[in-house]
């Protein structure tokens, strides 16, 4: 059973203690509203979420809803295609776009199927050109699936330009200009859309003695700065609030459910908050879902604002250069390379770097 969800104070509604709130965006991502600052309720409600729990749902968006009906459906046709069909477009250890069946969160093998799509730089040019490759490879395509790939790229556009404009009720909301962060974006951002599939869990999974094969993802922050989540109706995304209890992110029909990444937690020095969060896999449905991860320009140095410093708060982090820091993300998601790259190791504090530990156990043995 759902409660009704409750009002507070700023227009955001939590449907109980800990859930993410649900926000009327007031049509906050429409093109018309393209050059107009965000409401200030709007992007103080934002700010309160991604300072609080780090997840919020938007509804009354503006995002067009036409564009994002025909990707889902071209999704659900994709991932109903023979294995072999879906295979030629694999991602490999040096192209992180494609499709995968083997994706490892903190090394473990997770309960999915994906394909991610980056970019493009140069539209007018065949996928296969030399200046089509971003910093996570080309585009990789199934063969003779054309409605997927024009479906799937019209829905790029518009995640895309979404997410300039949420870029700028976080930035109002931390009370920036709202453009101030436009730069580290602009021209060159590697933004990429992923579409999951979890398909039905084992029923024996866990009575092997393997709980962890019923985790569709298992727990982890999004490593860009903002993450826009379109999920289907099939409940299973779950966010760790800070009473350290796992909260469902309850589908909600026809609403966006949006994270704070690490960058964003990074930039505010530690304002906002990236949620760690994690997908249960059902044994009664299949679920699809479709994150677009807004990621900055490949040269961009990442580091606490100046406005978030003082004596009060010095910076808790060194600067993070995120074409590095992604490159060794996906050295983790596709392979067992050890422990996967996180922003603790970053910290000036060194809290959670494995040097700090060892050191740290050192000191006490
Ligand atoms: O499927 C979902 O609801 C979320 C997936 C997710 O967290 C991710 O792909 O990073
Ligand atoms: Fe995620």
């Amino acid at each position: 059973m759902t409660t009704d969800p409750q009002p507070s104070g700023n227009g955001a509604h939590h449907a109980s203690p800990g859930e993410p709130p649900v926000i009327d965006a007031q049509q906050l991502l429409a093109p018309a509203n393209a050059s107009a600052p965000p409401p200030p309720e709007v992007a103080s409600a934002i700010a309160d979420a991604a300072s609080t729990i780090g997840f919020f749902q938007l509804t009354n968006h503006g995002m067009d809803a036409a564009v994002l009906q025909r990707m889902t459906r071209a999704m659900h046709s994709f991932f109903d295609l023979d294995l072999e069909t879906k295979l030629q477009a694999r991602r490999s250890e040096t192209n992180a776009m494609g499709y995968a069946h083997d994706e490892l969160t903190k090394q473990t093998l997770d309960l999915k199927e994906v394909f991610d799509v980056s970019r493009v730089p140069h539209p007018e040019l065949p996928d296969t050109d030399p200046l089509n490759k971003t910093i996570e490879g080309f585009n990789l395509w199934p063969p003779g699936q054309d409605e997927f790939r024009a479906a799937v790229l019209a829905y790029y556009r518009e995640v895309e330009r979404c997410s300039f404009q949420l870029l700028e009720a976080f930035c109002a909301g931390l009370g920036m200009e709202r453009t101030a962060l436009h730069h580290l974006f602009e021209g060159q951002h590697t933004g990429f859309l992923r579409l999951n599939h979890y398909p039905l869990a084992h029923p024996l999974a866990q009575q092997a003695g393997k709980p962890q094969e019923l985790m569709g993802v298992h727990h982890h922050t999004d490593a860009g700065f903002l993450t826009i989540l379109v999920q289907d109706e099939v409940a299973g995304l779950e966010a760790l609030a800070a009473d350290g209890t796992w909260h469902l992110v309850r589908p909600i029909d026809g609403a966006l459910t949006i994270n704070v990444g690490d960058l964003a937690q990074v930039l505010s020095n530690d304002r906002f908050k990236a949620p760690l969060h994690r997908v249960r896999a059902s044994r009664e449905r299949r679920r699809y879902s479709a994150p677009f991860f807004f990621n900055p320009r490949p040269d961009a140095d990442i580091a606490p604002l100046p406005q978030f410093v003082d004596d009060m708060h010095p910076p808790v982090y060194r600067p993070i250069n995120w074409g590095q820091f992604r490159s060794k993300r996906y050295e983790g998601d596709y392979a067992d390379k050890g422990e996967e790259v996180q922003i603790s190791h970053y910290r000036l504090d060194r809290i959670g770097s494995k040097e700090q530990r060892q050191q740290q156990q050192q000191v006490a043995t």
